[in-house]
């Protein structure tokens, strides 16, 4: 914590925020965005959102009588003034940490967290069933959803609005609108546009009240003149700010003002309080606000790794092997020269799925559909259904958004649209809500999808070829951050759909990787051999759907034990898809082991070390060989029978 945080220091909970003066609340805006700056170069986290939100923090704690009076913060990457606020000053060094404070809201972490959050606009449903539950309980405490320019882009947000609004039954909702007129990037779409057309909150009260006092000592019809103005100003508004739409929906909707100035916030906040019917206020917020090399760059600092806090500079690792997401990138313009109808879509993440180089040079082609994912699938299958290829690129957490839309408006109608799943298996310090744990067995359920995962970078080339120039669904998943420091080959060589490839040959037990666990099993494997003389088939299945079930029955035919290794759930995964294909052979005298996550949610931590914890590494492979070769009645004898 940063040393001259006096007033920060006495902050164990927000009653002791509450003692403060209103005077001193500036000051303690200050000491927060310093312990922010000073945590999150260090750890890392989302800093430009968070130092956006302090006031915003501040004066909701101030007015609110938290934890009775609920608190939702959208996406909850926001909230480092809301933890350090609740008692949670003393642990916010160990934020983002494995065992550490989380860096999205938890309901586990403390009751101050209201909902658990990480996937975006979900407050204002989220918010409205508590407030719902509230009312059926007689409870009359306040529930308030705080939701960001960006998250109103999802359609679910407006599935909220759209029930909170309805008159058939009270409702008593606060949302809040953090305008700062960016998503991760510049925000999009036609409410973007709406918002920001608003005048800047500072002008629009300046001229408000001036104007107003001037009519007011207008003698005699001063007071009429003033309450006409106000009407008429309520027209004008309507013209300028989106209370319109958000009136639409029976909000009573108040702003935009400055939501940095703690003094107006706090009076409003006051006034909404006291009202018992859906309530917008619509702030105006500087994302990064406090710490200028996040004002003038939010993009880079919305989520961000350790670095200097005078330059700005993040601590890069020394490794010069690229990512996965920027071979994606490169190759996505490689396509794109080839082929004039590679088209690409994102939901609102051009930065982190790499498309940043294809927007530029083929911004025709380019789609940013904001943070809708539902929509960006639907929207592809169209393009798709007039001959185009789409690459809808997508974390695979964020896809488990639009699951129907994969199979009600891509699948059944088997379009060419091709799934570019980033971040698929453990992403590290964004835990549990981001983990891509799950792609694997919910895409290889649904008919006319093939399913694959590249051992490495260069053979995401091949894939991503291999998938444009597939007539049909597809889908790749790979991992968060660096490939493997494989050689690039120059020219694609599209990969027959089903076909694995053997890595090495040994004859005591067979091994089927798939995807980042291929590299894994190959060093399991030459240290098997070297320390445990156990000689091991290593198989880089590249598919999970359509498996090579000619080469993997061969070898499964060759070996007694058999090992499946994967950075998924092991429930329906790629395990699963091998059981099946034994059981469907009718090959049965083998002993199988599955390797994966285990039907758990994984919690936040360094990637190595959570792969390590979850039985999804080299060292889990080998200890799971020698479990097999040591386990009473199974031993390794060249070989196998049959
Ligand atoms: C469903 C979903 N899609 C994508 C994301 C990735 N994401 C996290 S924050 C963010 C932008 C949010 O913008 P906004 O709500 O305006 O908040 P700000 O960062 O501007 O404070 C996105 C796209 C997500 N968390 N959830
Ligand atoms: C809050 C959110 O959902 C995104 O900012 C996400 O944290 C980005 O993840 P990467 O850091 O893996 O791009
Ligand atoms: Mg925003």
């Amino acid at each position: 914590m940063h040393p001259s945080s006096k007033l920060l220091k006495k902050i164990d909970s927000p009653a002791d925020l509450k003692r403060l003066g209103r005077s001193e609340l500036p000051d303690l805006a200050k000491e927060i965005r310093k312990t922010i700056v000073d945590v999150v170069s260090t750890s890392g986290g989302h800093l430009a959102s968070s130092l956006g939100a302090v006031e915003l923090g501040i004066a909701l704690h101030y007015v609110f009588d938290t934890p009775t009076d609920k608190i939702l913060w959208d996406v909850g990457h926001q909230t480092y003034a809301h933890k350090l606020l609740t008692g949670r000053r003393d642990r916010f060094p160990t934020l983002r940490r494995h065992g550490g404070l989380s860096g999205f809201t938890k309901r586990s972490e403390s009751p101050y967290d209201a909902f658990t959050t990480g996937h975006s606009s979900t407050s204002i449903s989220a918010g409205l069933g508590i407030a719902c539950a509230k009312r059926l309980k007689k409870d009359t405490s306040k529930v308030v959803a705080v939701i960001g320019d960006g998250s109103l882009t999802a359609g679910l947000a407006y599935e909220g609005l759209n029930q909170t609004g309805d008159t058939h039954k009270d409702k008593d909702l606060i949302v809040i609108l953090n305008d700062n007129e960016m998503s991760i990037s510049q925000n999009v779409g036609a409410l973007s546009s709406l918002l920001s057309r608003t005048f800047s909150a500072s002008r629009l009260q300046v001229m408000r009240k001036e104007f107003g006092e001037f009519l007011k000592s207008l003698p005699r019809i001063g007071e009429n003149m003033y309450q006409l103005a106000k009407r008429s100003e309520e027209s004008f508004k309507t013209f300028v700010t989106p209370g319109m739409l958000f009136e639409a929906f029976n909000f009573e909707y108040f702003g935009p003002i400055d939501g940095h100035n703690l003094d107006h916030l706090i009076d409003i906040l006051n006034n909404i309080k006291k009202m018992d019917e859906p309530v917008l206020l619509h702030v105006i917020t500087k994302k990064g606000k406090g710490y200028r090399k996040a004002e003038q760059n939010p993009v880079y600092f919305h989520g961000v790794g350790s670095f200097d806090v005078d330059t700005g500079i993040c601590r890069k690792s020394s490794s010069t092997v690229p990512s996965y997401t920027d071979i994606f990138g490169k190759t996505m313009v490689d396509l794109a020269k080839e082929n004039e109808k590679v088209i690409a879509v994102t939901a609102a993440m051009p930065e982190g799925t790499g498309l940043v180089p294809f927007s530029k040079a083929y911004p025709d082609r380019f789609f940013d559909v904001g943070i809708a994912e539902q929509h960006g699938v639907t929207f592809a299958a169209g393009m798709a259904s007039e001959g185009f290829r789409p690459v809808v690129a997508i974390y695979s957490t964020f896809l488990q958004r639009a699951y129907d839309q994969i199979i009600h408006d891509v699948c059944i109608e088997n379009l060419p649209v091709v799934f570019a799943l980033d971040r698929g298996g453990i992403v590290g310090e964004d835990g549990p809500t981001h983990h891509g744990l799950f792609d694997i067995s919910f895409l290889r359920t649904i008919p006319n999808m093939v399913v694959m995962a590249p051992k490495d970078e260069n053979e995401l080339r091949h894939m991503l070829a291999t998938a444009v120039a597939h007539d049909g669904p597809i889908a790749l998943r790979y991992p968060r951050g660096r490939g493997t420091g494989a050689e690039l080959d120059d020219a694609f060589s599209p990969i027959p759909i089903g076909r694995a490839e053997i890595l090495s040959h040994g004859d005591d037990l067979l091994i089927l990787a798939v995807g980042s666990m291929v590299s894994e099993a190959v060093c399991a494997a030459a240290l098997l051999a070297e320390n445990h003389h156990v000689q091991a088939t290593v198989v880089n299945a590249r598919f999970i759907k359509p498996l090579d079930r000619e080469l993997i029955g061969a070898q499964a035919r060759r070996h007694r034990y058999v090992l499946t290794v994967e950075e998924n759930t092991v429930q329906g995964g790629f395990g699963s898809a091998i059981l099946e294909l034994l059981n469907d052979a009718g090959i049965k005298d083998v002993a199988v082991r599955r390797l994966g996550i285990n039907d758990q949610f994984v919690e936040h931590g360094p990637q190595d070390l959570l792969r390590g914890k979850y039985q999804v590494d080299a060292s889990a492979i080998i200890n799971a060989a020698l479990e097999m070769k040591d386990s009473p009645g199974l031993e390794f004898k060249g070989a196998s029978v049959g």
